[in-house]
C-alpha cells in the first residue's frame, strides 16, 4: 500500500458557476488495485477524479489524503480519455516526464526506450506521435504517464473509442502497473472492463457516490435498484 492511501473525501463537491458537477461525497478509498468508477453520462465520473487529482476546484468539503496534499500531488499522474500529444517523437514524448524533473537526457533516452518497447511502441520511436492511431497515442500516453513511477494513476475512460485488440493491450499495461504496486482508479462506462479490471468499483449517479465497495460484492450482490439496472443494461437516468 502506497503512502498516499487512504484517501478519505468529506463531504467533497466540485462547482461551477454555481452549478456542482460532483458532490457531496463521501469516500474512503484504500488504493489497493483497480478502483473503477462507474455510472451512466454525466454522471460525474470525469469531475471526480478531476476533483481528487486537484485539476478541478474543491469548493465545498475536504480531501485528505495520507501524505500533505502537495506531496501526494506529485505522486499522482492522470491519463486524460483524448491524450495530448507533444509534437514531437515518440521517444522524446516519453523522456519528457523524466527530463523536467531532472534525469539526464541519456538516461532518460534509454528509460524511454524501454517503455516504448514495454507498450509495442518500440518500432516506432522516431515517428512523430500525433500521426499516431488513437491506440498507440493512448498507449504512448499510458507508458508517459507510468514512466514517472507514480503511486497512483487517475485514467479518464482509457479505451473509448479503441477496438478490442487496442482495449486488450491496454488492460495488459494497467495490470502489470497493478502488479507491480501502482494504484489505479479509473473511469469506464464498458461493464467488461470494469468486470475484467475492478479491484473496488464507485458507482456514480447525479454527481454523488450512490454505492462504493468490493468489485466481488458489486457484482454479485448489488444495493440499489439503480445500480442493479446499470449492470442489467437498463437506462439509468
Ligand atoms: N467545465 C464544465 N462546465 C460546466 N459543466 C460541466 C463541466 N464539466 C462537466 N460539467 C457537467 O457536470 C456534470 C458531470 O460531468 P462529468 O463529465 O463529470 O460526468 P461523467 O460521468 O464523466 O460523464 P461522461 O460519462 O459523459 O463522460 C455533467 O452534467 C456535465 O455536463
Amino acid at each position: 500500500m502506497s503512502a498516499l492511501f487512504p484517501v478519505v473525501l468529506d463531504s467533497a463537491e466540485t462547482a461551477r458557476r454555481g452549478q456542482v458537477l460532483a458532490g457531496p461525497v463521501n469516500l474512503t478509498l484504500d488504493g489497493q488495485g483497480i478502483c473503477v468508477v462507474l455510472g451512466p453520462n454525466g454522471a460525474g465520473k470525469t469531475s471526480l477524479l478531476r476533483l481528487m487529482h486537484g485539476a478541478a476546484r474543491l469548493t465545498a468539503g475536504s480531501i485528505r489524503w495520507s501524505c500533505p496534499t502537495p506531496q501526494a500531488r506529485r505522486a499522482q499522474a492522470f491519463v486524460f480519455q483524448r491524450p495530448v500529444m507533444l509534437r514531437r517523437t515518440v521517444l522524446e514524448n516519453l523522456a519528457y516526464p523524466l527530463r523536467i524533473r531532472g534525469v539526464r537526457r541519456r538516461e532518460a533516452m534509454q528509460r524511454a526506450a524501454d517503455w516504448a518497447g514495454r507498450v509495442g511502441l518500440g518500432g516506432m520511436l522516431d515517428r512523430q506521435a500525433p500521426v499516431l492511431s488513437g491506440g498507440e497515442q493512448q498507449k504512448l500516453a499510458l507508458a508517459r504517464a507510468l514512466i514517472a513511477e507514480p503511486a497512483l494513476l487517475f485514467l479518464d475512460e482509457p479505451c473509448a473509442s479503441l477496438d478490442g485488440r487496442a482495449m486488450r493491450e491496454i488492460e495488459e499495461i494497467l495490470l502489470a502497473a497493478r502488479a507491480a504496486g501502482t494504484s489505479l482508479i479509473l473511469s469506464t462506462h464498458d461493464m467488461g472492463q470494469a468486470r475484467r479490471l475492478a479491484d473496488e468499483v464507485v458507482f456514480m449517479l447525479h454527481g454523488k457516490v450512490h454505492e462504493a465497495g468490493p468489485a466481488h460484492d458489486f457484482f454479485n450482490q448489488t444495493a440499489t435498484p439503480e445500480a442493479r439496472a446499470f449492470l442489467h443494461g437498463d437506462i439509468v437516468e
